[in-house]
């Protein structure tokens, strides 16, 4: 069954700016759609009408069945407890003057109500929960007491990706969560993302720029332009004949071919 639904979803900012025009698409769990275009093709807005962030009139969105309405705030708070988001930028997403446990702790504070299963039965400390989630993403628990300044852009993203895990969602959004960083750095944050959404039965819709970190990631790719999908494939069919000449373009500039 479809986990997340998105059916002809059209925004617009202004009369003249289109930044979505008539989006389909669906994923079912423990996928992992990459959604790639150049600057302007729609995708960060894309990310932020998923998460509720941003209102959309015309179309649909679904996730479990139920409606995505930045509106209706019962609905939206349900909703968040089962989709998390990463970002390309970590510093505004991660308070300088929180030490990092506390930032780990933030989603799990809004939503007391759940338990996460990486949590024996006996009461864990806040702060033994933080180097829990620090351990799952491959950062030593001693971190707990960093503060975001005092960590590299690979770090920080880590932070970031294990705050987003912490309660468990079944959807994972990450909108360019490795441009900012080097290639190398970018590469062991790529592999975390596939051994964690392996790991969790996660859902991750991986927004890019760079068709390269959207192959290595997911399954299913969807190629953005100018606000339209202009193409939508399996991994398999990459080098298929019939893929339209701006995918051609965009593996040719990578040089993936
Ligand atoms: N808040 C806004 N108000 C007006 N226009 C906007 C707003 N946000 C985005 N746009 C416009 O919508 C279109 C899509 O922008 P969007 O940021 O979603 O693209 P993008 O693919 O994420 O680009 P980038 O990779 O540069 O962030 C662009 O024409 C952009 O100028």
């Amino acid at each position: 069954m479809s986990l997340l639904i998105v059916d002809r979803l059209s925004k617009n900012y202004s009369k003249s700016i289109r930044a979505l025009d008539n989006i389909s698409f669906c994923s079912t769990e423990g996928e992992c759609i990459g959604i790639v275009g150049e600057s302007g093709s729609g995708k960060s807005t894309l990310a932020r009408v998923l998460l509720g962030l941003e209102p959309y009139k015309e179309g649909n969105i679904t996730f479990d069945g139920k409606p995505i309405a930045p509106k209706n705030r019962t609905l939206l708070r349900e909703y968040r407890k089962n989709v998390q988001m990463i970002f390309q930028d970590t510093t505004s997403t991660l308070n300088p003057k929180l030490p990092i446990w506390k930032s780990l702790l933030e989603p799990l504070s809004n939503f007391k109500e759940i338990s996460p299963s990486y949590l024996g039965k006996e009461g864990s400390s806040e702060r033994e929960i933080a180097e829990v989630l620090l351990e799952m993403v491959g950062l030593d628990k001693h971190m707990v007491d960093r503060y975001p300044g005092e960590l590299s852009g690979g770090q920080k993203q880590r932070v970031s990706i294990a705050r987003a895990i912490s309660i468990e969602p079944s959807l994972l959004v990450c909108d360019e969560p490795t441009a900012s960083l080097d290639v190398t750095v970018q590469v062991q944050i790529l592999h975390l993302l596939k051994e964690l959404q392996k790991k969790n039965n996660m859902t991750i819709l991986f927004i890019s720029h760079d068709i390269r970190a959207v192959t290595f990631l997911c399954e299913k790719v969807i190629v953005l332009k100018n606000g339209s999908i202009v193409d939508q494939f399996g991994l398999e069919e990459l080098y298929h004949r019939e893929r339209h000449p701006y995918t051609k373009a965009l593996i040719k500039a990578a040089e993936i071919d």
